[in-house]
This record gives C-alpha cells, sequence and structure tokens, in this order.
C-alpha cells in the first residue's frame, strides 16, 4: 500500500462519506408518479448517481444511463423533481461506516478538509447539516459553486487555490469515475471506496491509486 502525505484532503459526498441512493430513490419515484410514469429500481437509481441532480432526472425519465429525455417533459419532471428530494433528502441516507474514523484521523493531522460534491448546494448544505458532517469540513464545493463540475478539474483546483496548497499536497476521497478523471487532470492523489457508486462499475477498473472498504482504513495509509 502506498503512503500519503497530503496538506489538503477533499472528501466526495455521495457514494463516499454518505449513502443517499435512499432519499434520490424515493424522490425519484414521487416524480415519477406525478407523471404517471413507472416507478424505478433502487439498483438503478445506485446507477445513476454521481454527475449531479439533472442527469439523474433525465436517466430516470428514460430509464437508461445515457438519458435524453424530451426537454419539455424534462423540465416539468426536474421542477417536480426538487420540491421531492427538498423533502426526503436526510431523512433516509446514512454515512457508511467507517467515515467517522476516518475524518477523525485526517482531522488528528490538522490537515485541511473540504467536501467537494456534484450535488446542488440547496441539497448539499441540509444533507450535510441534518448528518453532522457540516462542521468537518472548512469549505464545501458543491455542483453548482463553479460553472464546471467534476470531472472537470475545476472543483478541486478551485479547493487548493482557497487552502493555497499544491496538487502533490492534495488527496481526493472519491468512489466514481468522475472523481479519478477530476483528480488525475488536478494532479492529486486519489483513493476510492469500493462501496460507494459508479454506475455499476468496478472502480477499479478506472485505477485510483488506492481502493479502500473503509475509512477506519485511513490510519495506515494517510499521515
Ligand atoms: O450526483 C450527485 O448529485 C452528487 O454526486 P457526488 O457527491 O458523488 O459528486
Ligand atoms: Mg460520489
Amino acid at each position: 500500500m502506498p503512503q500519503f502525505n497530503p496538506k489538503m484532503v477533499l472528501f466526495d459526498l455521495d457514494g463516499t462519506l454518505i449513502d443517499s441512493v435512499p432519499d434520490l430513490h424515493r424522490a425519484v419515484n414521487m416524480m415519477q408518479r406525478e407523471l404517471g410514469l413507472p416507478e424505478r429500481a433502487e439498483a438503478d437509481v445506485r446507477n445513476w448517481v454521481g454527475n449531479g441532480i439533472e442527469p439523474l432526472v433525465d436517466r430516470a425519465l428514460t430509464n437508461t444511463l445515457a438519458g435524453g429525455a424530451d426537454r419539455e417533459l424534462f423540465a416539468r419532471a426536474f421542477e417536480i423533481f426538487k420540491p421531492a428530494y427538498a423533502e426526503t433528502n436526510g431523512k433516509y441516507s446514512r454515512i457508511f461506516p467507517g467515515v467517522q474514523e476516518g475524518l477523525d484521523h485526517v482531522r488528528s493531522l490538522g490537515l485541511s478538509m473540504a467536501c467537494v460534491t456534484n450535488k446542488a448546494t440547496a441539497f448539499t448544505l441540509p444533507l450535510l447539516e441534518e448528518t453532522g458532517l457540516l462542521a468537518q469540513f472548512e469549505t464545501v464545493i458543491a455542483g453548482d459553486t463553479l460553472p464546471m463540475k467534476k470531472p472537470d478539474p475545476a472543483p478541486l483546483c478551485y479547493a487548493a487555490g482557497w487552502f493555497r496548497v499544491r496538487p502533490r499536497e492534495s488527496l481526493m476521497i472519491g468512489d466514481s469515475i468522475s472523481d479519478v478523471k477530476a483528480a488525475r487532470a488536478a494532479g492529486f492523489s486519489i483513493i476510492c471506496m469500493s462501496y460507494g457508486y459508479n454506475h455499476g462499475e468496478d472502480i477499479r477498473n478506472y485505477n485510483p491509486d488506492v481502493v479502500i472498504d473503509s475509512m477506519a482504513e485511513f490510519a495506515g495509509l494517510i499521515g
């Protein structure tokens, strides 16, 4: 196992810190029912999370990862989805086992910590607040904080600039191909969680530096 000695650690949210699929699945089906469309399986919703709520709605409407729903239907659906997700957000989701130990370890090293997610700010902040995670981070970069989301490296570079650290002193913790691509493009190291969401594919196929099953393993990896 490689050792990491970063000055800054960035954490992805959905599939890395929090299992948010139960909330998202319920909101998707509230939307589908209101539109008179078939409900979607939780296993499918799991594979559609990670690129923000717009692609999630598009994927749910078409029942495909590729999306491509009619634009008018999408616009109507999106306006139904937002209040539905506001209602379910944080109600059924849970922090993954090991997360608190991992965060405590990184904090004990005195490293800069931020959350970098593709989830929109309006849902990210209440979810972090509800789960008690908000206070763990010095800043939160959400899906609509900048014009570009992961896999673009912009949110990661922005965080590095904010903390005044170099890319090689920076570590991303994520679960998906978007996290790996963004980290590689930004020049960061990347550790992925095996339990997360990656559109149904094993994240090992994308060669992050390390794949671990629990953040409790940070103690032997970071610092
Ligand atoms: O798809 C989303 O809304 C968020 O996904 P992320 O937290 O894994 O970036
Ligand atoms: Mg994720």
